[in-house]
C-alpha cells in the first residue's frame, strides 16, 4: 500500500476542466513531474487522466528522484465530432476556449501548483502534442506575459516574491510562475503554419488550429514556439531552463518529425546561451541541453499505454542527472 494519495486541485471557477491531478510524494530532493495533455485544443476525450498509465509505470521505477505528479486539464476548444446543445449544458461544461485561454489555464495551474508546493524551477514540464506546444508557449517571452522580466528578486527560490512583484496600485497581476529546468515535448507541435502546410490535403489540420487560434496566421506564427526568435521566444523567455528533450515517434501517423526539425533548430540560440543558474555560485556550470529522442508507437500509443511517455520522462532524468541537476 502507498501513502502517497491522489488528489483533485481546482484552478479556476469558469469550466470544470480548470483542475488538476496531483500526487504528492515525500522525496524533498526531487523535481515535480507535470504534464500536459494533447488532443488538438479540442478533444473531450483527452483529459488530465491521460497520465495515469504514465505515472503508475513511473511510480514503479521508484529510484527516481520525483517529488510530485501533477497532471493538468485545461479548457477545450469546440469540436465538430462532439457538439453541445449551448441552450441546454451548463457554462461550465461548455467547449468553447480560444486562445488564449489554454495557456492562461496552464500558467493558473503550474502557479497554484508552485503556491502549493512550493517547488520553484525544480520541476519537469511534459507535454503531448498541442501539451508539447503549450508547455514551450509558458516558457516563451512574449506569450508567458513577461513576469521574469518584471520580477527584481531571487526567480528561483521557490515562491519567493510571490507577493511583493509588483507595487503598482490597482489591479492585482498574476502572482509569479517560476519556469520549469527541464521540457519534454512529445510529438510536439511547434510550427502551426507549416504544420496545416503539411497536412494540406487534410482539412481538420486548418480546423483544429483554426478553433484554437482563429483564423489570423500571424498569430498562428506569433505563438508557434519554433517560429518566434530572441526575446519573444523561448531563447528570451526561459532563461532558468537547463534541458530540453525533443521526443517524436517513427509511427507517428498524425504529427510529423518536421516539426521537431524546426524546434530543434530554434532552440539552438537558446543552448549556446548560459543559463542562470539558482545559487550564486562561481563553481557551477551554465550549460545547457538539447536532446533529440526517437520513440515507437502510434501517436497516442505513447501516452495510452504510457510505455513511451515514461522513457521520455525517465531520459529527461538521467540527463539531468548526468548535468549534476538531479540526484541519484
Ligand atoms: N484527437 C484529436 C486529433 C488530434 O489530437 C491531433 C490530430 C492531428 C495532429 C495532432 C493532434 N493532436 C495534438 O494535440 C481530435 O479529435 O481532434
Amino acid at each position: 500500500m502507498s501513502a502517497q494519495q491522489r488528489r483533485t486541485l481546482t484552478y479556476g471557477q469558469h469550466n470544470v476542466l480548470q483542475t488538476i491531478s496531483v500526487t504528492p510524494l515525500a522525496r524533498q530532493d526531487g523535481y515535480w513531474v507535470i504534464y500536459i495533455h494533447g488532443g488538438a485544443w479540442r478533444d473531450p476525450t483527452v483529459t488530465s487522466a491521460s497520465f495515469d498509465a504514465t505515472e503508475s509505470i513511473l511510480r514503479k521505477s521508484s529510484d527516481l528522484p520525483i517529488a510530485g505528479y501533477a497532471s493538468i486539464s485545461y479548457r477545450l476548444s469546440a469540436h465538430p465530432n462532439h457538439p453541445q446543445d449551448p441552450k441546454s449544458t451548463p457554462s461550465d461544461e461548455f467547449r468553447d476556449a480560444k486562445h488564449p485561454d489554454h495557456i492562461r489555464d496552464v500558467e493558473a495551474a503550474l502557479t497554484l501548483l508552485q503556491n502549493t508546493y512550493g517547488f520553484g524551477s525544480r520541476y519537469i514540464l511534459v507535454g503531448h502534442s498541442c501539451g508539447a506546444t503549450l508547455a514551450f508557449q509558458t516558457v516563451m517571452g512574449a506569450v508567458a506575459g513577461h513576469r521574469e522580466q518584471s520580477f527584481t528578486g531571487d526567480a528561483n527560490e521557490p515562491g519567493a516574491g510571490a507577493e511583493t512583484v509588483f507595487s503598482s496600485p490597482g489591479s492585482l497581476p498574476p502572482r509569479l510562475t517560476t519556469h520549469p529546468t527541464a521540457i519534454v515535448g512529445v510529438a510536439g507541435i511547434y510550427d502551426m503554419r507549416k504544420l496545416r502546410d503539411t497536412h494540406r490535403e487534410i482539412s481538420a489540420y486548418r480546423e483544429f488550429i483554426e478553433g484554437a487560434f482563429g483564423t489570423d496566421e500571424k498569430l498562428w506564427d506569433a505563438v508557434s514556439p519554433a517560429q518566434v526568435v530572441g526575446s519573444r521566444g523561448v531563447e528570451g523567455g526561459w532563461k532558468v531552463g537547463r534541458l530540453a528533450v525533443l521526443a517524436h515517434s517513427r509511427d507517428d501517423e498524425l504529427v510529423d518529425e518536421a516539426q521537431l526539425d524546426s524546434m530543434r533548430e530554434s532552440l539552438r540560440g537558446w543552448e549556446e546561451t548560459e543559463a542562470q543558474v539558482l545559487v550564486d555560485d562561481e563553481l557551477a556550470s551554465k550549460h545547457r541541453r538539447v536532446c533529440g529522442l526517437p520513440l515507437s508507437g502510434a501517436h497516442d500509443e505513447i501516452w495510452s499505454n504510457g510505455k513511451e511517455l515514461a522513457r521520455a520522462i525517465i531520459f529527461a532524468f538521467r540527463e539531468l542527472q548526468d548535468m549534476g541537476l538531479a540526484s541519484r
